[in-house]
């Protein structure tokens, strides 16, 4: 029998990995809280596109609001259930979907940070799993309307890696990869905390300076200033993550002491790091619409996960004796904004003197 799989948060990455699943005909439910997008998706069917007009397809998926979701105990248990809220809204998703997970049900953190943690709390090590979805670049731009705003990676690029907490490749992860796999490319992984440090040290690097500058992922690396801070933001995060002991991957195709350098000022390294991030955007066809999302949320006046990300980075630095201050200096701007006190702007960045 097909394992039934529900998706708390159907925002970009779940509606659009859920979305997907459910149009290669697995047993897909979708849960949402925003009212208006899941009434989208009950009327009019997912409407998921990319860059490619073969990528445009309207799914017919099952869709809940949070009050219906009591329900789900009249049919078979949630075998696997995905967890694709924001950082903040990670305890309560994973305590709403408990009780309705089978014997041998599991629970995956389609999100980024680093959330397992969190999960773990509240479900148990041993159903907890990870799910990095790399540069995806989706956003939900209107209800029950998701779009992917880079080209696919197939055979070029990985664009999920999925693995257990212990790092073995168990058989729930190699259903989730072939899973996923007519999604676009994926890798089981045997290093899930390091693939989730490296993660964090992209985010670190693009979403705070796209959400404090208005500008897109492109604008951002075309601007000679915001693309070295960022480098400096990366360098960082990886000076932290390799004190913290994490076996890092390469970061934006980068290896992490190439980034580590650049960052730190080394001119044959910035160089390369610069050339790489100008030519990564190119590699990957990546649209002048992508906003990284935490630019998404800061655009829609949502609250970010900045805390989560270069927050987390410099507290996480503190603790372990390396000092972070482009990190702590761009949680602090971001918040700025957050909290409409200054708008999005690029001096937000430019001004930052440290
Ligand atoms: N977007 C991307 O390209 C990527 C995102 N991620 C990660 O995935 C996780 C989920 O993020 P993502 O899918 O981007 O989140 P979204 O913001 O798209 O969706 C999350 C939730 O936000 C709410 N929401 C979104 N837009 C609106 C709106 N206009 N009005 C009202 N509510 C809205 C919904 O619930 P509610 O109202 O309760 O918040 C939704 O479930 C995060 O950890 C993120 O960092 C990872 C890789 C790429
Ligand atoms: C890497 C990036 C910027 C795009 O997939 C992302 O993870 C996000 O938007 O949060």
């Amino acid at each position: 029998m097909r394992p039934r799989i529900a998706f708390v948060g159907a925002g970009a990455v779940g509606g659009y990995v859920g979305g997907h699943l459910a149009r290669l005909g697995h047993d897909v439910t979708l849960i949402d809280p925003w009212p208006e997008h899941v009434e989208a998706i009950r009327a009019k069917g997912l409407a998921l596109s990319g860059l490619e007009p073969e990528e445009n397809v309207t799914v017919k998926v099952p869709a809940l609001h949070l009050t219906e979701v009591q329900g789900l105990s009249k049919a078979r248990p949630v075998d696997i259930a995905f967890v694709s809220v924001k950082s903040y809204d990670t305890v309560w998703a994973t305590h709403f979907i408990a009780p309705y997970l089978s014997e041998g049900g599991f629970v995956v953190s389609l999100q980024n940070c680093i959330n397992e943690e969190r999960i773990a709390g509240v479900v148990g090590w041993g159903r907890t799993v990870g799910m990095i979805a790399a540069t995806i670049s989706v956003d939900l731009y209107e209800p029950g309307k998701i779009r992917r705003t880079v080209g696919r990676g197939g055979p070029n690029r990985m664009v999920f890696a999925v693995g257990e907490v212990h790092g073995r490749i168990t058989p729930r992860i190699e259903m989730l990869r072939d899973m996923v796999a007519g999604i676009d490319s994926v890798k089981a992984t045997s290093n899930l905390w390091g693939e989730r440090w490296s993660k964090l040290c992209v985010n670190g690097m693009r979403n705070g300076t796209s959400a404090a500058t208005g500008l897109s992922g492109n604008d951002c690396d075309q601007n000679p200033h915001i693309r070295r801070f960022a480098l400096r933001v990366g360098a960082e995060a990886v000076r932290v993550g390799q004190a913290l002991g994490y076996s890092l991957e390469k970061i934006q195709n980068m290896a992490p002491e190439l980034l580590a350098l650049a960052g730190e000022g080394d001119p044959a390294a910035l160089e390369t790091a610069e050339a790489t991030l100008l030519e990564n955007g190119r590699k990957a066809q990546r649209s002048d619409l992508q906003r990284p999302s935490m630019a998404q949320d800061m655009a829609k006046g949502r609250k970010t996960e900045i805390d989560f990300i270069n927050g987390f980075i410099a507290a996480e630095g503190a603790k372990a004796g390396i000092a972070a201050p482009a990190n702590a200096a761009l949680a602090a701007v971001v918040k700025r904004v957050e909290r409409g006190e200054i708008p999005a702007r690029p001096e937000n960045i430019i001004g930052i003197n440290i």
